[in-house]
């Protein structure tokens, strides 16, 4: 029966598909209404394959981030040009959208749990847990389910694995970029941290201007290119080398800095 259709992950779809109507109708108004979502690159969007693409973005918040990739993504394909007004888009949402995430984030609460049946690739990062570096192997079931869900559509990934801007990006990205040769689309993110608090669950400011920019994919040469060369490739393309720390005003270096010394004292953040 089509109703309890299921994803190779045994998500239910008819569930999935009113989990992202619901979150999407309570969430709209962050983007389009207190706060301004800026959208460029819904084309870009339009021209993806139905599978096997990977969105390599940077990083600001726990979750607004992702909720705001899928109401764009989702406009973007019912035809809206960089926009997200009148949400009918969401009635036939595209159901095989994943996301990687941090177990430990996913595991929290009941609203994680909830969101993680959404899309979560949940994996256990390796060199971080609970805000404490640590040193684990990678698990092979992790890979295993990130290879899954670009077989079976898109994936969303931040390769720094972390919401602390300018952070190297993660080798594993590149690993499996060259193993499974996704079509690799950069996402550049910004005002979401001015606007939500740091698990991009509460409203912090109104009246902030977000963006979201969706780039042209990646030319990678999967066979020759080296893992360094990709990791910098990306790393340019996220806006996060570097060399675009010398181009931030000394105002938002400020912010960055305290937030950051707040959390060397207390790594549960806010
Ligand atoms: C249209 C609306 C549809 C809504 C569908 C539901 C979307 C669910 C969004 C959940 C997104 C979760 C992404 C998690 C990324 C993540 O795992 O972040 C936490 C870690 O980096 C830890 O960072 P840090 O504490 O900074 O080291």
């Amino acid at each position: 029966m089509s109703l309890f259709k299921k994803n190779p992950f045994g998500h239910i779809l008819f569930l999935k598909r009113w989990l992202i109507r619901i979150a999407g109708m309570i969430t709209h108004q962050r983007y389009k209404g207190f706060n301004t979502l800026e959208i460029e690159g819904s084309q870009v969007i339009r021209d993806l394959p139905d599978t096997n693409v990977l969105f390599v973005s940077n990083h600001q918040t726990y979750f607004a981030d992702v909720v705001a990739m899928f109401h764009v993504f989702n406009a973007s394909l019912s035809g809206r040009e960089d926009s997200i007004k009148n949400l009918g888009y969401l009635w036939n949402p595209k159901l095989n959208i994943y996301y990687v995430a941090a177990k430990e984030t996913m595991k929290k609460s009941l609203l994680t749990k909830i969101l993680a049946y959404a899309g979560s690739i949940s994996i256990e990062r390796t060199w971080r847990a609970e805000g404490k570096d640590v040193q684990r192997q990678v698990k092979f079931s992790d890979i295993s389910n990130i290879a899954k869900a670009l077989d079976d559509g898109w994936v969303i990934t931040f390769p720094q694995g972390t919401t602390t801007p300018w952070k190297p990006l993660r080798k594993g990205t590149a690993h499996i970029i060259k193993h499974y040769k996704p079509v690799v689309v950069p996402v550049v993110i910004d005002g979401f941290r001015r606007s939500f608090d740091k698990k991009g669950l509460r409203v912090k400011k109104k009246g902030i201007l977000q963006s979201m920019h969706i780039k042209e994919p990646l030319e990678i040469d999967y066979e020759n290119e080296s893992i360094e060369s990709i990791l910098e490739k990306l790393e340019y393309a996220i806006e996060q080398h570097p060399s675009f720390l010398k181009v931030i005003s000394q105002e938002e270096l400020a912010e960055y800095e305290a937030e950051h010394q707040k959390r060397k004292y207390s790594y549960r953040g806010d």
